[in-house]
């Protein structure tokens, strides 16, 4: 296998929530562990492709939500691979600062009364961190690509640049309705909470003009190049924060 297999793990049904596989030439790779609880989601994905928790090399935490993170520590002791996140996310990994949450809309103002989204997950300190704008190339972990700096989701919000310009970007867009994934799939949104827009469009207008055709997302997705400009444009046009 020369090119990388980008596999989707339905963490929540109709790809709600996701994360993804990477199965490259030399080396598979997770991207995001899901909510507390989804290491046997994640195990049943690896073995339809015939892997084991053992095959991980590298698990990439996107960024600190629970439902991207709340795994992470479970799966490091499944299949002994380090954590690559961003140094800014680090203080909510480890619990020693709370997250803020800026709602984008209705749903997610109500969601935040609920108090769910503040459900605790195992605390873990990442094995390597990115470090402001540096990247980190994955070919040492098999994937021809690298890790970077994605920030606006949160601060410290990282995506996943593969040589074959398809791009895995955790939560900087959605697509679907409510928190994403259900119908209207093709349809960009932002997630229901976002820091700072006009830097995620910042962030999605790079990676647009270094050729990413293809974007793999945390909820819904993927989508094409041409839906993630529209969406940009519009993030572009909201009030400063
Ligand atoms: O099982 C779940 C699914 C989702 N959520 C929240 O919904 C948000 C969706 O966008 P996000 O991934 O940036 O952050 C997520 C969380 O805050 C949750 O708390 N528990």
């Amino acid at each position: 296998m020369d090119q990388v297999k980008i596999v989707r793990i339905p963490i929540l049904p109709m790809y709600m929530v996701n994360a993804h596989l990477l199965l490259g030439p030399d080396g598979c790779v997770l991207i995001d562990a899901g909510i507390p609880g989804s290491e046997q989601k994640i195990g049943r994905t690896l073995a339809k492709e015939k892997l084991t928790f053992k095959d991980i090399k590298l698990i990439i935490i996107t960024h600190a939500h629970v439902d991207h993170a709340g795994s992470a520590a479970r799966m490091r002791e499944l299949s002994g691979a380090p954590i690559l996140a961003h140094e800014d996310d680090a203080k909510y990994y480890s619990r020693e600062e709370q997250m803020s949450f800026c709602p984008t809309g209705r749903f997610a103002r109500l969601f935040l009364k609920t108090g769910f989204i503040l459900q605790p997950y195992e605390t873990f300190t990442p094995d390597v961190l990115i470090s402001g704008k540096q990247a980190i190339d994955l070919s040492r972990y098999g994937i021809p690509g690298k890790a970077a700096h994605t920030p606006g989701h949160t601060s410290g919000s990282i995506s996943v640049e593969l040589e074959s310009k398809e791009a895995v970007v955790g939560d900087l867009l959605a697509s679907g309705i409510l928190i994403g994934g259900i119908m209207r799939k093709r349809h960009a949104i932002r997630p229901p909470f976002e820091d700072d827009p006009h830097r995620v469009a910042e962030e999605l207008l790079r990676l647009l003009s270094a050729g990413h055709h293809t974007f793999y997302l945390g909820h819904g997705g993927p989508l094409r190049a041409d839906e993630v400009y529209r969406h940009a444009q519009t993030l572009k046009g909201l009030p400063a924060v």
